[in-house]
């Protein structure tokens, strides 16, 4: 892996996130290669704008933009430093290590998975047993507002570190997760590394959830919609509890509450109250028709306190409610 600039990236699932996190890549020196999909022609021709309430309004042209991973391949013969993933995470409807895999050829290259949700990276550790994996939760706020056109509400920040599997004949150390940490940062980004990143990753649970399932369930649809209606304002808070005590329970106290904030229920609440009225991506996926990210946000979480014999029943009854509105004509 690349330990200085430039250094190769490739976004995948250039959306929102993708599109922000490449053009600070980008301005940290990186030569960042877009895959795009549906905002692939408008992308090409004249890059994504980005409306960002920390830079102001930017076009991003990116060095280059391609509409196929497998072309993307091509573009860097000796393989990318990283492959970085912001796709939706579908596993009903895509295997993320199937869509990475044209790029995944050299060893040195770093599958980084900045998606929301739990247990999305154990596919892509198994099917890249070499390469290195960084899982990565972001707090940002950015929405694709119209094709090519990015809008971010919040300063972004983003947390890394290792996914390793036991069996990995190459364990992912924690320098690989420092390097790619000092890109964002020089990107501007307020990067940070965690040596245990799972409690984090439940933590984004609780907002994911929190705000998700109730706008989606109550059409309330932005978060200060949702926070003005008393009753809302109490399920989001009973969703995150419940949430809270499994993850606490599962974690221990040593693990959980993390120790960055938001890490409390009023630290989500507050954090979100700050910030203009914003669209969960549940809803903005509900409302698009696309396909949500319930099972990693919401159906993963209840299986996994189900394996530790912990009942969730708010969520799972919750979670039955949005699978049947999300199969709405
Ligand atoms: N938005 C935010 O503020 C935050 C989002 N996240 C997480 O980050 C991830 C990305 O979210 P976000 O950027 O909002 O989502 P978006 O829907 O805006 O972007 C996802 C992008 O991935 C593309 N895509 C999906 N599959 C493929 C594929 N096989 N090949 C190429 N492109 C593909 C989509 O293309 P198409 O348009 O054709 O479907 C779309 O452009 C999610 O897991 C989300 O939960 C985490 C923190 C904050
Ligand atoms: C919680 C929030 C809005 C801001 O960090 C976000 O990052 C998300 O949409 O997942």
């Amino acid at each position: 892996m690349a330990t200085s600039l430039p250094c190769s990236m490739r976004v995948v699932g250039t959306g929102a996130l993708g599109a922000y996190y490449g053009w600070r890549l980008h301005c940290a020196g990186c030569r960042v290669v877009c895959v795009c999909r549906s905002n692939y022609a408008v992308v090409k021709q004249a890059g994504f704008q980005i409306d960002s309430c920390c830079y102001g309004e930017h076009t991003f042209k990116p060095w280059q933009v391609t509409d196929s991973v497998e072309n993307a391949a091509t573009l860097v013969p000796d393989g990318y430093d990283y492959v970085i993933v912001c796709t939706k995470a579908l596993p009903e409807v895509a295997s993320t290590a199937d869509v990475i895999a044209p790029a995944m050829k050299h060893r040195r290259t770093a599958a980084v998975l900045i998606q929301n949700g739990i247990g999305i990276e154990e596919p892509v550790a198994a099917r890249f047993p070499h390469n290195p994996c960084i899982s990565a939760v972001a707090y940002i706020g950015v929405t694709q507002i119209a094709t090519g056109v990015i809008r971010q509400v919040l300063k972004a920040s983003i947390l890394l570190g290792v996914y390793n599997r036991a069996d990995q004949p190459v364990q992912t150390s924690a320098s690989d997760v420092a390097q790619l940490a000092e890109l964002f940062g020089a990107g501007g980004i307020g990067a940070d590394t965690s040596d245990d990143i799972q409690p984090v990753r439940w933590n984004k649970l609780i907002w994911n959830a929190g705000f998700g399932l109730p706008s989606v369930l109550t059409r309330l649809h932005d978060t200060q919609s949702m926070l003005g209606d008393a009753t809302c304002r109490e399920l989001i808070e009973a969703i995150m509890q419940e949430i809270w005590d499994t993850a606490l329970k599962l974690f221990g106290p040593a693990r959980f509450p993390v120790k960055r904030p938001p890490c409390t229920i009023d630290g989500h609440i507050s954090m979100t109250e700050k910030v203009p009225a914003y669209k969960p991506s549940i809803y903005v996926d509900y409302e698009a028709g696309r396909p949500m990210e319930l099972e990693v946000i919401v159906g993963n979480t209840i299986r996994e306190a189900r394996r530790h014999q912990l009942d969730m029943p708010r969520l799972e009854t919750l979670y039955k409610l949005a699978r049947i509105a999300s199969h709405r004509p």
